[in-house]
């Protein structure tokens, strides 16, 4: 298949948006994380992401990706994945992240990270 460029807009299976600017000659991208959902009670805004993919002919690259929730978190999220192509040419990216949250003391730092797995599709 045509080579996987993440650039776009996707949505994932909680309704958070990612918008990804150009993808560069070395696989390197930014663009932002429209979270839909949030633990904190600060308002939600737009938060920037930096990232990188690798560049395969066959449609079927690795990518990783990092959101600083820095308008209204203190946490960081990492996302790793692989973009699949359907038989019908739709393009899927199957993702795992891990979410880290500040915590104020040594003794918190066991519960401060956060794993799960989503899928995006392009919206
Ligand atoms: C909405 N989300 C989403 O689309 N995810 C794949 C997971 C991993 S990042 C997290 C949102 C974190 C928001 C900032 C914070 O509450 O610390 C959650």
């Amino acid at each position: 298949g045509k080579p996987c460029d993440l650039t776009g807009w996707w949505e994932n299976d909680l309704g958070s948006k990612m918008h990804v600017l150009e993808v560069d000659s070395e696989g390197n991208f930014s663009g932002e994380y429209h979270t839909a959902v949030s633990s904190t009670d600060k308002p939600i805004q737009p938060s920037p992401l930096v990232g990188s993919q690798h560049l395969d002919k066959d449609g079927q690259c690795t990518f990783g990706f990092t959101v600083n929730w820095k308008k209204f978190s203190d946490s960081t999220a990492v996302f790793v994945g692989q973009c699949f192509s359907g038989d019908n040419g739709n393009e899927v990216l199957h993702t795992s992240w891990l979410l880290r949250e500040k915590v104020d003391s040594l003794t918190s730092d066991w519960k401060a990270t956060r794993t799960g797995h989503n899928t995006f599709i392009r919206t």
